[in-house]
């Protein structure tokens, strides 16, 4: 069984729904309202989780009835916890969700997620040493990323960097990183003065950049390459790169080649559109192969 080490972020979403955004200072009527357990890091963990990985989560919660829901909820999906330790002087993680017009827009609140320091890292760096991938995103201090990076390129554990939300990173961490996967917004604040194409080509089999319906583009050495997704009925595309994210790393983690763990991933983040909620979505193993 591949073993995922996922250093991220947890939270609880709070999500509502409307047939129209509010503009600022301006007040709409939604539709409904629910809480599901989100954040970007516990989405992914519980994705691969569900993909049959092996899978461990470090991150942090509140000591609040939403940090309890949210190590329930890890455990209910196989996710070891052991590294998911409670922060006494914060609350934890929310994300303030608003589905409307075919698209969400997002606050995310980090609170305990702040507590992924580098020095938390430390105390379960055997993690990262026996991991056959690492898995980051950056709903966490930029200094966790920095050092995790250092960290897998000491012990030879490939990282898979999701660049999400953007920001500016380090040269360093990118050529510590094995596996790179902005969308396109993530890429134009990445390399910013650069095309897409000629990024791509700078980190050849590298830099994935996801592009929603389309599918995956990344260079191959030799020529850019589109790999497209699956044609389904979106219902809601949120926790699609998520998905995309965990199903790439358990495939890679598997030694599947790299085309086939991309159409792998491609399968299952188009399924997880099919369904409400970023976790809600995300699909089983077998539901992923039987659909491949
Ligand atoms: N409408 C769709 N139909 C099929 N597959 C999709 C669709 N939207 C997304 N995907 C799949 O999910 C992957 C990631 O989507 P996208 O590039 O929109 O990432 P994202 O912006 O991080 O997603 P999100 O923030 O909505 O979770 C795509 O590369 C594709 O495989
Ligand atoms: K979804």
């Amino acid at each position: 069984m591949a073993k995922i080490c996922v250093i991220g972020s947890s939270s609880m979403d709070l999500v509502v729904t409307s047939s129209r955004r509010p503009g600022a200072g301006e007040t709409v009527l939604g539709e409904s309202f629910k809480t599901v357990p989100g954040g970007k890091g516990a989405n992914q963990a519980v994705a691969a989780a569900r993909l049959g990985a092996e899978v461990y989560m470090i991150g942090r919660v509140g000591e609040d009835t939403f940090g309890t829901d949210i190590l329930n909820n890890f455990e209910a999906n196989g996710v070891n916890t052991q590294n998911v330790k409670p922060v006494t002087h914060l609350e934890s993680g929310t994300a303030h969700i608003i589905l409307a017009e075919g698209d969400n827009s997002i606050v995310v609140v980090e609170a305990a997620n702040r507590e992924v320091t580098p020095a938390y890292v430390d105390e379960a760096v055997d993690v990262i040493r026996n991991a056959d991938i690492v898995l980051i995103q950056q709903e966490i201090p930029e200094e966790t990323v920095v050092h995790v990076s250092a960290l897998c390129a000491k012990f030879g554990t490939p990282l898979l960097l999701n660049p999400a939300p953007a920001r500016m990173i380090s040269q360093e961490v990118i050529d510590n990183a094995s596996y790179i996967t902005p969308n396109e917004h993530e890429a134009e604040i990445l390399f910013q003065g650069v095309s897409p194409a000629e990024s791509l080509r700078q980190y050849p089999n590298k830099l994935f950049i996801t592009e929603g319906s389309k599918g995956v583009r990344y260079f191959d050495g030799e020529q850019e390459v589109l790999v497209p997704t699956y044609q389904v009925k979106a219902v809601d595309t949120t926790g699609a790169g998520d998905t995309f994210n965990a199903a790439f790393a358990v495939a890679l983690a598997e030694g599947k080649p790299l085309q086939d763990s991309i159409r792998f991933a491609n399968r299952a983040a188009s399924l997880s559109v099919t369904k409400f909620g970023a976790q809600g979505g995300m699909p089983t193993r077998a539901e992923v192969e039987e659909s491949l």
